[in-house]
């Protein structure tokens, strides 16, 4: 097992991956579990995760004498919505969950990221303790305090900074994950090779068969390398105030126009847009004379080897460059007269361009929907 600090003074936390820890739980996150007393602990989870791991779960609260009083979030990106944040919130208050009070949230990204909203809103604020079942959400969403749901406007753009207390990251949980969804948490994956890690890039593109076939020790390592960045990068800039924090946007301004297009569906999960917004950014940055065409091709291969989508020409999108881009002008990076993009002036180096005209963007964006 490796254990990650993420440092924030007041609201510092352990990030800890290894197998088995969800067996474990009533242990690892004892000093959570101690308030409630006689009380049953909430947990919410999505209902994928709960049919498969909610058993397990509960024998691990059960050997200390503890029950679970579970929710159930419907799977899929469409529970980040106002709608189930209110089932959730009246929910947690009818049972008379407190300031002090831990909410468990079990599963992926969609179930941490409501979850996590809601815990900062609930009576101006309660805890939260991750326990990702995916391999994006243990590698990317459970660390960092970003929460949110999902407007009509566009991506996570209701939400807020509310760091977990704890985030237990077990491994084994990926054995029954789908192999479209390992491959989704593998693009976020390489993304920290690709904005700050050259050799982290070339490793993750040589053991990606190694990932996507569950190889623990790979795995292992791999989910503590991208926590061990992210949690650098948080400790620096937890608000995305400076551009550090910007940085794990990368991929991000294009593929959230890429998930909005596609209304949100499983047309096209956050995993694979980021791995389509990352070409895009590469290809991008090629145009602009920042890195060589031969780097971004290599960019898009790694991803295409791993068996990501890398041509949004194969979408089929009913919808031209401009209206992509106009998606772009909600990011929540957007400033007064610039979007921000996250540009790439070599494999792992990227930075945060603020010169970028959204025409162009748009014009570039119809030469990649005709392209192949
Ligand atoms: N807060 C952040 O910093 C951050 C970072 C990255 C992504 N995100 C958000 O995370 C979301 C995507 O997360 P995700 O990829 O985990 O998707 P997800 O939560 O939808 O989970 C993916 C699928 O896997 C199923 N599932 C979960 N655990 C399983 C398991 N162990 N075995 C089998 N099936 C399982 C779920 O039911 C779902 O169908 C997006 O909404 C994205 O915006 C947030
Ligand atoms: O933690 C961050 O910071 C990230 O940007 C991680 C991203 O992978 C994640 O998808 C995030 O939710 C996107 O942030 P947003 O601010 O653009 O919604
Ligand atoms: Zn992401």
């Amino acid at each position: 097992m490796a254990a990650v600090n993420v440092a924030l003074a007041g609201r510092s936390y352990e990030v800890l991956v290894g197998s088995g820890l969800l067996g474990r739980v009533h242990c690892e996150a004892y000093s959570f579990l101690e308030p409630y007393g006689q009380r049953s602990i909430p947990v919410v989870a999505d209902a994928n995760a709960k049919r498969l791991l909610g058993e397990h779960l509960q024998a691990s609260f059960r050997s200390a004498g503890l029950s679970i009083d579970w929710y159930e979030v419907p799977s899929g990106e469409a529970s980040k919505s106002w709608a189930e944040l209110e089932k959730l919130t009246d929910w947690l208050l009818d049972r008379g969950i407190t300031r002090s009070d831990h909410v468990f949230a079990l599963g992926g990204g969609v179930v941490g990221d409501l979850v996590g909203f809601a815990c900062s809103i609930l009576k101006r604020g309660c805890g939260f303790v991750q326990l990702p079942t995916t391999l994006l959400a243990q590698v990317d969403s459970s660390v960092g305090g970003k929460t949110a749901i999902n407007a009509s406007a566009g991506k996570n753009l209701i939400g807020a900074f509310h760091q977990p207390a704890l985030v237990l990251a077990d491994t084994a949980c990926l054995a029954s994950l789908p192999i479209r969804e390992m491959r989704a948490g593998l693009a976020e994956v390489f993304k920290y090779g690709l904005l700050g890690d050259a050799e982290f890039f070339a490793r993750v593109d040589a053991d990606s068969n190694a990932i996507l076939s569950h190889d623990n020790t790979v795995l292992e390592s791999v989910i503590t390398h991208c926590v061990g960045m992210k949690a650098r990068i948080v400790a620096e800039d937890e608000r995305e105030t400076k551009d550090a924090r910007a940085l794990l946007n990368l991929g991000h301004t294009f593929g959230h126009a890429l998930e909005a297009e596609t209304g949100f569906s499983d047309t096209l999960l956050h995993g694979e847009a980021v791995a389509l917004g990352m070409v895009l950014a590469a290809r991008f940055s090629a145009r602009r004379g920042l890195i060589a065409q031969s780097d971004a091709e290599r960019v898009a291969d790694a991803l295409a080897r791993a068996g990501l989508p890398t041509e949004i020409a194969a979408l089929g999108l009913d919808c031209d460059g401009a209206a992509l881009a106009d998606h772009m002008r909600n990011d929540k990076k957007a400033e007064a007269t610039t979007v921000p993009f996250i540009l790439l002036r070599a494999i792992g180096e990227a930075y945060v361009a603020r010169d970028v005209e959204l025409a162009d963007v748009g014009t570039f964006l119809d030469e990649q929907l005709r392209a192949h």
